[in-house]
């Protein structure tokens, strides 16, 4: 529970009005048995004892008016403290290694923003108010018991001392499989994400039984772990009312002899019983709470065990702020290699050069490791050995938002974020105005399309744009970096989704895209290759030629091989 420490500092002064009332309500609780206890004294020695009623009267007013107030302030620090482990949560997981989020289930990682810090909010707001509200309690009634008769506490504090050494150990063991269950719960959600996401794959084969006995065995290793969970806790909650009662026949046998031997009175018995009931409030509440809290400390493991891992920019060492305008090419590759795993090179020693402002188109086969060379320039992973460099900087030495900020990316299957077509439009370059928004739209022939919603640009655009098609939403993209107008532009196969009208459009929009913006495009249709100022051929993470078409045409074979069997309309055959 440390770590929530700093969500809890913020929250200090009302945490601190807490403690105070909390202390305040105890007093009001400790208070009563003395009264009573008076009241059962007067009765017997035949005193008045209508002011101490009165006075009972008030103590249990002012307890219902400082609890409420109490359980108010407590809730609102508890749920506090989960607002600041979620969003810090949040803030860390958007901003993970790239390669984390295919290492890892992005489902699993929804599951501890969502059901982990759910399960935290209810140990807190429910474990937090119980804890500081009882503790006090706690404290006054074994003290007044020690004073009372220190034998009866000796006695009663004895039984619940080994009842929670027992639970704590249970308690222990309840963590590690309650951090068991979320993970499966968390595997469950992963799995039900991915295959939602393919959903339209699962139908076509048929294959949605198949996909229902897999998320069933999951569920059901999510079920198996919770009843080895429920096993453990049972008891818990048995033994912590058999103590209470085991204590209460002690005391009240022992109180009773000593009540009929005269060492103790009446009032006094009933004094320290009403004690006894005070100081097992907590406790029960405490044996209760065991499983949640467990619950809770198995979530936050798992909410901690992502919050360790480095975020992507935790190692970098930044010598450039900034982008300085420098003459020479604007990206260098040198001597790159690279490798998703270890052992198996994707990208072995390419080394090439893009000048600023020329078109480059980067071909070869399928796998050859194309998409891979953008993603390095993007910094979505870094290069194993060998240097990437923009405008002669060494691309590991420049912020990863000064970066960015140069790109413009395309990728090859466009997601859209949710939103609407305007939030999409704006992503990159947040205040640009409608009219220009209307201008993209129009240079990739998506402005009718827009205008044909009665939103416009305030149409929603669904989760991953569903209502989109892959054209447009390929189309959207493009108008989305054309907007943002950065220096290097990335299209990782702009046009695959595209037709031959919509293709055309798109090499309209290119062409008209600033003379001294960099392009660096992936294809593999010709018509967007053949005018490139240089075409870099890539084989098995290796560079096999670079040159232009006609020189290509020429030289390489695996070039001619690939214009005349992939890419659509190969002139010369
Ligand atoms: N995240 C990843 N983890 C592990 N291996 C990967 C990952 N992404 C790509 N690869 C592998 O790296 C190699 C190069 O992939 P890449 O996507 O760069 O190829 P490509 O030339 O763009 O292919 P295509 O033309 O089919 O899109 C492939 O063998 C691919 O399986």
């Amino acid at each position: 529970m440390r770590e929530l420490w700093p969500y809890a500092r913020e929250h200090r002064r009302l945490l601190g009005a807490a403690v105070v009332l909390s202390v305040a309500a105890a007093g009001v609780s400790l208070a009563q048995p003395l009264v009573v206890g008076g009241i059962i004294a007067a009765v017997s020695d035949g005193r008045s004892w209508g002011g101490m009623g009165w006075a009972l009267v008030g103590l249990l007013a002012v307890e219902v008016g400082v609890g409420t107030m109490q359980y108010y302030l407590l809730h609102r620090t508890a749920e506090g403290v989960v607002l600041g482990a979620r969003t810090d949560l949040i803030r860390h997981v958007l901003r993970l290694p790239i390669s984390e989020y295919r290492r890892r289930d992005v489902g699993d990682l929804v599951s501890r923003v969502g059901s982990d810090t759910t399960l935290l909010r209810g140990a807190l707001t429910e474990g937090l108010v119980d804890a500081l509200g009882g503790v006090f309690v706690l404290v006054g009634a074994l003290a007044a018991m020690l004073l009372l008769d220190p034998v009866l506490a000796g006695v009663t504090v004895t039984v619940t001392a080994i009842v929670v050494a027992v639970s704590l150990l249970v308690g222990n063991r309840l963590r590690k499989l309650m951090f068991d269950t979320q993970s499966r719960l968390g595997d469950l959600t992963g799995d039900l994400t991915q295959t939602l996401s393919a959903v339209t794959v699962v139908r076509a084969n048929g294959a949605t039984e198949r996909a229902q006995a897999r998320l069933d065995d999951r569920a059901a290793a999510a079920f198996a772990v919770g009843v080895r969970a429920a096993r453990s806790s049972a008891a818990i909650q048995p033994l912590g009312r058999a103590a209470g009662q085991a204590s209460l026949l002690i005391v009240l046998g022992i109180g009773g002899y000593r009540v009929a031997a005269g060492h103790m009175t009446v009032a006094e018995l009933v004094t320290f019983v009403l004690f006894m009931f005070l100081f097992m409030g907590p406790v029960n509440v405490g044996f209760a709470a065991v499983q949640s809290v467990a619950g809770a400390l198995g979530a936050l493991q798992r909410i901690t065990e992502i919050r360790r891992v480095p975020i992507e920019d935790a190692a970098d060492t930044i010598r450039h702020r900034a982008l300085p305008n420098t003459v020479g090419p604007m990206l260098q590759f040198q001597d790159v290699h690279f490798a998703y795993t270890p052992g198996h090179a994707v990208l072995n020693g390419v080394s090439v050069s893009v000048e600023r402002g020329s078109r480059t188109a980067v071909v070869g086969p399928s796998g050859a490791g194309k998409t891979t060379l953008l993603a390095l320039i993007e910094r979505f992973y870094d290069t194993d050995r060998g240097r990437i460099a923009i405008g002669g900087i060494d691309i590991t030495e420049l912020p990863r938002a000064v970066l960015r900020e140069q790109i413009g990316y395309v990728e090859q299957n466009s997601p859209a974020v949710a939103g609407s077509i305007r939030d999409n439009l704006t992503f990159g370059a947040p205040h640009v105005s409608d009219e220009r928004c209307r201008a993209a739209l129009k240079a990739v022939d998506l402005l009718s399309r827009v205008d044909a919603e009665p939103r416009g640009l305030d149409a929603q655009i669904g989760e991953n744009g569903v209502r989109l098609s892959g054209g447009e939403r390929q189309r959207l993209a493009l108008a989305r970096v054309l907007l943002a107008e950065p220096p290097l532009l990335l299209l990782d196969e702009p046009t695959s989704s595209l037709d031959s009208r919509n293709e055309e459009i798109f090499q309209i929009a290119l062409d008209a895209t600033a003379s001294d913006q960099t392009v660096l495009i992936v294809a593999h249709r010709l018509a967007t290759v053949k005018n490139a100022d240089q075409i870099v051929l890539l084989d098995s993470g290796r560079i096999s030629a670079v040159g232009t078409h006609d020189e290509l045409l020429t030289s390489s074979p695996l070039y001619r091989e690939l214009a005349r069997h992939q890419m659509i309309g190969a002139p010369n055959r």
